[in-house]
């Protein structure tokens, strides 16, 4: 495109040599280079303009997948009382379409009844947070039965099933919208009831960062990045944030544990699950949040993953010690300390790097 200037001299020079002139030889090198340039811009935007559409259509594919997971038609009235009762015989499970043929989950039994605290334990990748996944009907097990009451988990109206429980895991997300709604996301039907969203944010621990931004809860959390100057409403909106305020992980995870607290307002839930909520809590933050999480729970069922072993395994009705995606062991903490084997291991490792701390 550089030497575009050039071909169109010689082209125009052999083509209309009267019209030829000392002044346009002057003036076509500037000109040459601002094509140049324009085309390049143009090429440029090109690029950027395929890869939003390519963006756009992924977009569009994500809103029309079918969901693998098949719908049932049992409803919630099955689920009447406090708690739900699980119950997982010989459920073996792999990653559909992983190119791994190595089953993640292998031929586990346990059964859980209403209202019990369960907290599943095991090393790096042995299957914990996939067993949750299960649990809660993200993905279907391979083989074996997974029963709710008895019942096939797959009878259940998803709708029903996902209303009847409460997820709280370390990598969930927050919006940029005010605190305020942030945690009211909990439970919709009540975002604005402030004193439910305030008692929420107490219970998650938000609540004394939350006193350290100017605008309480009503501050607006650091939205997307928005340049335009222009005059549009996006734009006029985008101006009347006034603290765009940016939090840390530990701030991040003690706001998802609010919405959680938030959700718990709901009756309808019936099954509590947290995949790590503490790993960026200090001490003193980790045991608040299982001491509140545990005084909600209410008769519901509540299931914890966790690699820190805290106070929490004195607590649980039962404890599942995964290795390698088997269930190793199972039982409450002074059975699984008798018996002597991985699960009495991984706690002393815990104990003596704590006592020896200090
Ligand atoms: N979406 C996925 N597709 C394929 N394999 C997966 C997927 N998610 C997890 N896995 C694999 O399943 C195995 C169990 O993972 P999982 O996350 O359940 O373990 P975990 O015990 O929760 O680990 P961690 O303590 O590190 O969180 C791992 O080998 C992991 O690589």
């Amino acid at each position: 495109m550089g030497d575009l200037h050039r071909i169109y001299c010689f082209a125009n020079a052999v083509l209309h040599p009267s019209d030829f002139t000392l002044s346009t030889i002057t003036m076509l090198p500037e000109a040459g280079s601002m094509i140049s340039t324009n085309v390049d811009e143009l090429l440029a935007g090109l690029q950027v303009a395929e890869a939003d559409l390519s963006s756009i259509t992924r977009i569009y594919n994500l809103v029309n997948a079918k969901n693998a997971v098949m719908d049932g038609d049992l409803a919630a009235p099955a689920f009447s009382d406090p708690g739900i009762s699980l119950a997982m015989k010989n459920v073996s499970f792999s990653y559909p379409g992983s190119e791994s043929t190595r089953d993640v989950i292998t031929d586990i039994s346990f059964s859980i009844t209403a209202g019990q605290l369960v907290v599943i334990v095991g090393a790096n990748g042995s299957g914990k947070s996939t067993l949750l996944k299960l649990l809660t009907r993200l993905y279907d097990r391979t083989s074996g039965e997974l029963l709710i009451n008895g019942q096939d988990i797959r009878k259940y109206k998803l709708s029903d099933l996902y209303e009847a429980t409460a997820v709280l895991t370390q990598d969930h997300h927050v919006y940029p919208l005010p605190l305020t709604e942030n945690i009211g996301l909990g439970n919709p039907a009540q975002v604005s009831n402030e004193e439910l969203v305030r008692i929420s944010a107490e219970k998650g621990g938000a609540d004394a960062f939350i006193k350290t931004c100017s605008e309480g809860l009503s501050t607006q959390l650091a939205p997307l990045s928005f340049s335009s100057t222009e005059d549009t409403p996006l734009a006029n909106k985008f101006k009347e944030f006034k603290e765009n305020r940016e939090i840390s992980g530990g701030e991040r995870q003690r706001l998802v544990a609010a919405r959680t607290f938030m959700r718990l307002t709901s009756e309808k839930i019936k099954l509590i699950v947290a995949d790590e909520p503490s790993s960026n809590l200090d001490p003193q933050g980790e045991l608040e949040l299982f001491e509140n999480l545990r005084k909600e729970q209410n008769g519901r069922t509540m299931i914890f993953v966790t690699h820190r072993f805290g106070p929490l395994v004195k607590h649980a009705d039962l404890i599942l010690c995964m290795k390698d995606g088997r269930l190793a062991e199972q039982g409450n903490h002074s059975e699984l300390i008798k018996t002597g084997g991985d699960y009495r291991k991984m706690y002393e490792i815990q104990a003596e790097a704590f006592s020896s701390a200090n």
